[in-house]
Order: C-alpha cells, then sequence, then structure tokens
C-alpha cells in the first residue's frame, strides 16, 4: 500500500485530530502528572516543555501508546484510541540507536515499519548508499533522517519527536527541523516536539501552541 506520505500528501484533510484527555501518569506510588488534556491538530508544530522529571517524556510515550496511561485517555477523531491496532501516532528518540537494531543495515532498519516512499527518502536526505551500512556508520544527524523516514513508513498521523536535535550541532539541528516543518505544511502533519529548547521551542511553534508540563501539576 502506498505511504499517505507519496509526493501527492497533500490529499490528507486536517480534520484529523489526537486528543489527551484527563491524561495521568503514575510510576509506583509517585504521580507524575495528573488530568493533563490537550487537543492536537493535524498540520502543525507543538512544544511541549517544563522542568526535567516533570514528566515530558512519559506524555510522549502516552501520545505514542508505549505508556498506558494510569487515567485519562488519548482519543484521535473523537474515538478512544486505547484498543486500536493501528496507533496514529510515531515517536522519534533523542538518541535513534536505541531504537534501531544493531546488526540490521539502514535499508532494512527503514522498511521495518512500512514501505518507502523514493521521494520522501530523497526529501530527507536519506541517501542509497546508506542502505548497505549499519547504524553505527551513520552521523547522529544521518540516523535522524532515517528514523523520521521510518517512522513515516507507518503513515502516522502525528510524530512526537523527543529532543531529537538535542545531540546534534546547530547546523544538523537546523537541517532537521527544516525538514520537519516543511512535512507538517506539505504532508499535514501534526509534530509534539518535546524541548528544553527554548530558543528552538520559539523558532518552531507558534506561542499559543506551546505547552508548559509544570503548568498543569
Ligand atoms: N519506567 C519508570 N519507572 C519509574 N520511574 C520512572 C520511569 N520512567 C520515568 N520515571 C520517572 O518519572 C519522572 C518523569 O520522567 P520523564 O522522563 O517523563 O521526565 P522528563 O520531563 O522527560 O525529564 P527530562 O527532561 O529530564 O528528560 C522522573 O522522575 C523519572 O525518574
Amino acid at each position: 500500500m502506498q505511504s499517505r506520505f507519496g509526493v501527492l500528501c497533500l490529499k490528507t484533510t486536517f480534520t484529523h485530530m489526537l486528543e489527551a484527555r484527563n491524561v495521568s501518569a503514575v510510576y509506583g506510588s509517585r504521580i507524575i502528572f495528573d488530568h493533563v488534556s490537550l487537543r492536537l491538530s493535524l498540520g502543525t508544530v507543538y512544544c511541549v516543555s517544563g522542568p526535567s522529571g516533570c514528566g515530558k517524556t512519559t506524555l510522549g510515550r502516552i501520545l505514542a501508546g508505549l505508556n498506558r496511561p494510569a487515567g485519562g485517555e488519548i482519543l484521535y477523531d473523537q474515538e478512544s484510541v486505547s484498543d486500536t491496532k493501528k496507533w496514529p501516532v510515531q515517536y522519534l528518540y533523542q538518541s535513534p540507536l536505541t531504537a534501531m537494531n544493531p546488526r540490521w543495515q539502514i535499508k532494512k532498519i527503514v522498511e521495518e515499519a512500512g514501505s518507502v516512499d523514493a521521494g520522501l527518502a530523497r526529501m530527507l536526505g536519506v541517501e542509497t548508499e546508506w542502505e548497505t551500512r549499519y547504524p553505527h556508520e551513520l552521523s547522529g544527524g544521518q540516523l535522524q533522517r532515517v528514523s523520521i523516514l521510518r517512522s513515516l513508513g507507518a503513515s502516522p498521523a502525528f510524530l512526537i519527536a523527543d529532543e531529537i536535535t538535542a545531540a546534534l550541532d546547530p547546523v544538523a539541528q537546523a537541517q532537521i527541523w527544516q525538514l520537519l516543518l516543511e512535512l507538517t505544511e506539505r504532508c499535514k502533519l501534526g509534530i509534539v516536539a518535546i524541548s528544553h529548547d527554548e530558543s528552538l521551542i520559539s523558532r518552531i511553534a507558534q506561542p499559543g501552541n506551546h505547552f508548559s508540563l509544570s503548568d498543569q501539576n
């Protein structure tokens, strides 16, 4: 099946919405956050910030279906996605190596989630000659491009970008975010950027789309 991120991805409508409704997170007996609610639209970049340990990654993982919330629910187009097999959100790690099999070549890695669109690979700057390399044979910025390409193979509606450029130099950081902003615009993808970096946040998201998790506690 053709990924919705083909060259013609402008077909996607704007109506889809991801919602966290009264979501809580608990580890053991410790409440990390309680009753967090967010409404997120396609074609928009959102930022989640807040002090270290307030639960940004946990919230991102809950939105992506990697953690279950202790309370509340995640909805997509007003329907609970807790029992849906295909979760409409993909999660990008700060260190892409964390989520890659070190024994797989890049070609196998990018095809893991679904078919790869050649035009999209070109747009993301993922080069054909990387296909036979292993993850440790790419730079941090190159790995992040591969990771984005792989996540799009699953045709997600939203991406959670958890500090994805925090370990990169400013040039690589700017390039990756330029690509993600272009994807947001052209493919109407929704992005939730988790970041401590105020200057990055002000460049990628409108002030109204900036959510501080500490404000909720
Ligand atoms: N699997 C886990 N088991 C127990 N506690 C956890 C687990 N994962 C995270 N925590 C704790 O939950 C709290 C929130 O962690 P989380 O990683 O979501 O915060 P964060 O805001 O993303 O932090 P940072 O900005 O430092 O990355 C922290 O105190 C952390 O130690």
